[in-house]
């Protein structure tokens, strides 16, 4: 038997939605570098699940599903009331999603109609379901979905419980967009490994969101922020990146499976991180990241990857850093659900081999003998 840990280049399975082609991502063809600014979040969901950019009346309808999805049922907003006020983000939006297929009658049903529609509702239902989570922690009443406003808008509504201003929901919408899809990431392969057995859509974005919590993967933009608090200042970075390199220890928001020269996603979000910082006359974060890019790269080779500059993002948008990973929970349910309608269509299930390297020839020992 070859093993491959970590199945590093193995290719198990084809996919029409996103590729990665000598650093190059695109959706459905599309250049992420050409989405980035020009698309908005709803129509790169809609390219994503359906193949091709929507019409004027396609993106209408929509975000009329979209705002109609939006609310949750009342008994999972007073479920979620009940959560303990310190939990993980994650693990809650991670109860909450696997709630809402109790109050799907529909959740069962495996037509492709019926797993689009639950695709479009578990998008619409996430950043409801964030929001949400962030105000009870707070001791705030969650505050009820606009039925007319993009999902960047009408999450940071939810979340402020005011209208947001023009430049933090453009900024918000393009981080959106930037974290869609990507491949067979680790989460998407969860959700398809889950959804392979033929279980439901709910089951598969469940999975999803556990393996996206990890800080190896999503949870990485957290632990960035969390570093970039450690450091304090400009100042201090050097100091902090030596120790950390001479313990050997893994520098967040760096290194990737797939690129090796760069996250082509990275570039968008150190853009805004800037711009960011700049309106608020205050580099400083921006300045610690470029700096101990700088030293990662040449001492390490590594380069940032889509989690290093998006914590800086957040922080900078007001948005507190244990919601970093549920946005992009946000985000990527589009990619999730598009995978996982993908699976279905042309469905095995997914069951690897492992080598065995344990005991043998044991014998059963009764246990007053032991
Ligand atoms: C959305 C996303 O999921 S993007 C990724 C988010 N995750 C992170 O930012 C966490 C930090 N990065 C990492 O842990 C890794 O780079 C991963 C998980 C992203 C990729 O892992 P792998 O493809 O298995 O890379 P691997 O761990 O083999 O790295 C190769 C070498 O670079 C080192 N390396 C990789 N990333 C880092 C890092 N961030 N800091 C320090 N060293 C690193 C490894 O220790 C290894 O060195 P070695 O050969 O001396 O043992
Ligand atoms: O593809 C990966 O391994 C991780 C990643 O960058 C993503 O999911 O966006």
């Amino acid at each position: 038997m070859t093993v491959t840990k970590g199945l590093e280049g193995i290719v198990a399975t084809t996919s029409s939605i996103s590729s990665i082609v000598d650093g190059v991502l695109t959706y459905r063809g599309y250049d992420i570098d050409d989405l980035a600014w020009n698309a908005g979040f709803e129509e790169t969901a809609y390219l994503l699940w359906f193949g091709k950019l929507p019409s004027a009346a396609e993106l209408e309808k929509l975000n009329r599903d979209l705002g109609r999805f939006a609310p949750l049922p009342a008994e999972l907003l007073e479920q979620m009331k009940l959560y303990p006020k310190n939990a993980n983000t994650m693990a809650a939006l991670r109860s909450a999603v696997s709630a809402l297929a109790l109050y799907d009658s529909a959740a069962d049903d495996m037509s492709r109609e019926a797993n689009e529609i639950k695709a479009v509702k578990l998008q619409a239902q996430l950043p409801t379901i964030v929001a949400a989570l962030a105000r009870i922690r707070q001791g705030l009443e969650p505050v009820a979905p606009k039925s007319e406003a993009s999902i960047a808008e009408n999450f940071l509504y939810m979340l402020w419980g005011r209208e947001p201003d023009a430049v933090s929901v453009k900024a918000l919408d393009a981080a959106l967009v930037l974290h869609a899809d990507h491949e067979l990431n680790a989460s998407t392969f969860a959700g398809r490994v889950t959804v392979a057995t033929l279980s439901d859509i709910y089951s598969g974005v469940t999975s999803a969101i556990g393996a996206l919590k990890g800080p190896l993967h999503g949870g990485a933009n957290e632990a960035v922020m969390r570093m970039l608090e450690e450091i304090g200042s400009p100042d201090n970075v050097d100091s902090y990146i030596s120790g950390k390199l001479e313990r050997r220890e893994k520098i967040m928001g760096f290194g990737h499976r797939v690129y090796k020269n760069g996250d082509p996603r990275a570039k968008h979000l150190m853009k805004m991180s800037h711009e960011l910082g700049v309106m608020k006359n205050d580099t400083s974060l921006y300045d610690m990241s470029v700096r101990i890019e700088e030293l990662i790269t040449s001492r390490k080779g590594l380069k940032p990857n889509v989690d290093f500059y998006s914590a800086s993002v957040y922080t900078q948008l007001g948005i507190e850093r244990e919601l970093f990973t549920p946005i992009f929970a946000i985000s990527r349910v589009s990619g999730w659900t598009a995978h996982i309608l993908e699976q279905y269509e042309d469905n095995r299930i997914i069951r690897p081999r492992a080598e065995y390297t344990g005991l043998i020839e044991q014998k059963y020992v009764p246990v007053d003998e032991r």
